[in-house]
């Protein structure tokens, strides 16, 4: 197994409690239930779990029960013997097998359905599988991690969720913060997830424009690390002469700040984007961008370096 690549260092009380709990979980066999917002890095703690185990020389195989209808989903879990349904051609083995000796990591568990649940039930208090068309039961060893950004304890309200599977998954629980909770590590990740890229690109990155990094810092990240990840590649992608620059972030950035952004400040980010743009029609000719904006040259000049704009 590749030892994994991901950035776990923190600053943050929360994030710190759940790194604690993961690792002093990790050898045990204990059900261990994640639990947090979409993209906060719920696969990359099971993995982390995972490695840290005695199991860590065998597969971790990871499956998102959302991605499939329960029928497909039975099947992906279990496997099947050739034959077992129509379009069945060959043999099949299932997640559930491929994980003897491992971890299997189910994500988005609270999407399933309560067959699946009580398969699975089954499955973990017998030590057992069958492929599906075979009565053939075979021992299985497997630790399990599960994940939801669901609140379980209403889909068990609402008698979606079996409260007996809920107890068997959640012997250690597991809640991982939303990056929004922990600003204080979003710069370090900042820099982690440049320097990746700047690597995985082949790109020398030398700078961060001082608004593109402050833009970074008060956008709230409602797709967590998921999406800062993103937001990165396509900045280092973008990148020019080994500068992140601000032109390069989008308008959503600006406008879903995590603490309110002041007026001042969103008609300087404005105005800044708004000149660039004529400069720019213009060709950098300082007349007709000032005719144009309705400003004198003296004042367009002053704008230019206020705002730092540069002619790329
Ligand atoms: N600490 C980290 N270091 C590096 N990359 C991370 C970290 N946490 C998350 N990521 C990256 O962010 C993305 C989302 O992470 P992950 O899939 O683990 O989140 P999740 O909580 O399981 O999301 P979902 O609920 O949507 O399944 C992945 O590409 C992952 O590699």
């Amino acid at each position: 197994m590749p030892t994994p690549n991901y950035f776990l260092e923190s600053r943050n009380r929360a994030f710190n409690k759940a790194l604690d709990l993961a690792s002093r979980a990790a050898d045990s066999n204990s059900s261990i239930l994640l639990l947090g917002e979409s993209g906060v890095g719920k696969e990359v703690f099971a993995n982390y779990i995972h490695h840290l185990s005695s199991r860590k020389d065998n597969a971790f195989v990871a499956v998102n029960c959302h991605a499939f209808s329960e029928y497909l989903l039975q099947s992906e879990l279990y496997g099947h013997e050739k034959g077992a349904f129509t379009g069945a051609y060959e043999k099949r083995i299932g997640r559930i097998e491929e994980a003897h000796g491992g971890t299997l990591f189910l994500d988005e568990i609270g999407d399933t359905t309560l067959d699946v649940q009580l398969n699975l039930l089954r499955v973990l208090d017998n030590k057992k599988i069958a492929r599906i068309g075979s009565n053939v039961l075979m021992d299985i060893d497997f630790r399990l991690i599960c994940a939801t950004n669901r609140d379980i304890k209403q889909r068990i309200e609402e008698k979606k969720f079996r409260e007996d599977f809920y107890y068997r998954i959640s012997t250690i629980v597991i809640n991982i913060p939303s990056l929004r909770e922990r600003k204080e590590d979003l710069r370090r990740l900042i820099d982690y997830f440049i320097f990746k890229y700047a690597v995985e690109l082949k790109k020398d990155i030398f700078n961060i424009e001082v608004e593109a990094l402050s833009a970074l810092m008060n956008y709230n990240y409602p797709g967590n690390i998921r999406e800062l990840k993103n937001i990165i590649e396509r900045l280092v992608v973008l990148s020019r002469d080994g500068m992140i620059s601000i032109k390069d972030i989008s308008e959503e950035i600006y406008i879903n700040p995590s603490s309110p952004l002041l007026l001042k400040d969103v008609r300087a980010a404005a105005e800044k984007k708004h000149i660039e743009k004529m400069l720019s029609l213009n060709d950098f000719n300082m007349t007709s961008t000032a005719e144009q904006l309705g400003i004198s040259r003296r004042q367009l000049f002053n704008k230019i370096n206020e705002y730092s704009i540069y002619k790329h």
